[in-house]
């Protein structure tokens, strides 16, 4: 297909390391600020897929509803738009949220319920390597089990074979991580991941509590849920885009052959 075109929510947050993220990845990637940017004038969307950054849920929710965005984001979402959610975003894209900021509100189309701030303040910012349980859209998957995206996550299979990762899991860096002036892991770090394991930086990161019925679990952190896929909608706790790491984005770029194969 030809290069896609990703947006990503610019209101706030971490925006500029999603963005380099993805044109390292070959897409085409610019900043999403009104409803211009998502839908055109015939309705359609602009975009082949949406990530939201992370940040803090309840400000990037105001801003939605200031700036005109939380309905044509429900909108497009809904539609089938493949969409990412990172942190505070996951906290956006949820159907309910057990803390929320008073009157904050979540797009609601995600059956998950998140809690936020579950592994503790700022201070408790972390660098840990997770079991990833994809990929489930990769294009070795894809060209095998053409339509078929559950299967590897059910076993914990990548597509390289079953990848035993229980020291790597285990292994917390305990970095602290500093949101403001964020240090990206160093390529070297990267290389030394083992495949299926996503290196992911914790900041101020919520829970997912429930999950609900079409909801795919695809990597845990301290025993709670920490990335999940329904459909055309990821969503992590973490921020892969500080780390180095490109599994998750790669995942929502196979969200987008997958809808372009359909
Ligand atoms: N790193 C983040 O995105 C933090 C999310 C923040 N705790 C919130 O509730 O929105």
């Amino acid at each position: 297909m030809t290069q896609p075109v990703v947006g990503v929510l610019a209101l706030q947050g971490g925006v500029a390391e999603h963005l380099a993220m993805l044109e390292s990845l070959g897409a085409r990637a610019i900043r999403v600020r009104s409803a211009s940017d998502l839908v055109g004038d015939d309705g359609a969307p602009v975009i082949d897929a949406l990530v939201l950054p992370g940040g803090e849920s309840s400000t990037t929710d105001r801003l939605c509803r200031t700036f005109g965005l939380f309905d044509p984001l429900r909108e497009v979402i809904a539609a089938g738009l493949p969409v990412l959610g990172t942190c505070a975003g996951l906290i956006m894209l949820a159907s309910q949220i057990e803390d929320p900021a008073p009157g904050q509100q979540s797009l609601g189309v995600l059956d998950v319920t998140v809690a936020r701030n579950a592994f503790g303040s700022q201070v408790d910012s972390a660098e840990v390597l997770l079991e990833w349980m994809g990929p489930s859209t990769t294009p070795d998957h894809l060209d095998s089990h053409p339509g078929d995206s559950a299967s590897h996550a059910d076993t914990g299979d990548t597509a390289e074979g079953h990848v035993d990762v229980t020291d790597a899991v285990t292994g917390h860096l305990g970095r602290a991580f500093d949101l403001v002036s964020g240090r990206a892991a160093s390529d070297a770090d990267v290389a030394l991941a083992p495949s299926g394991v996503v290196r992911a930086a914790f900041i101020r990161a919520p829970a997912v509590t429930r999950v609900g019925d079409g909801v795919e679990v695809l990597a845990r952190y301290q025993e709670s849920v920490v990335a999940v896929r329904q459909s055309n909608i990821l969503a992590i706790s973490f921020h892969p885009e500080l780390t180095g790491d490109v599994t998750v984005h790669e995942e929502l770029l196979g969200l987008v052959r997958l809808e372009a194969a359909v």
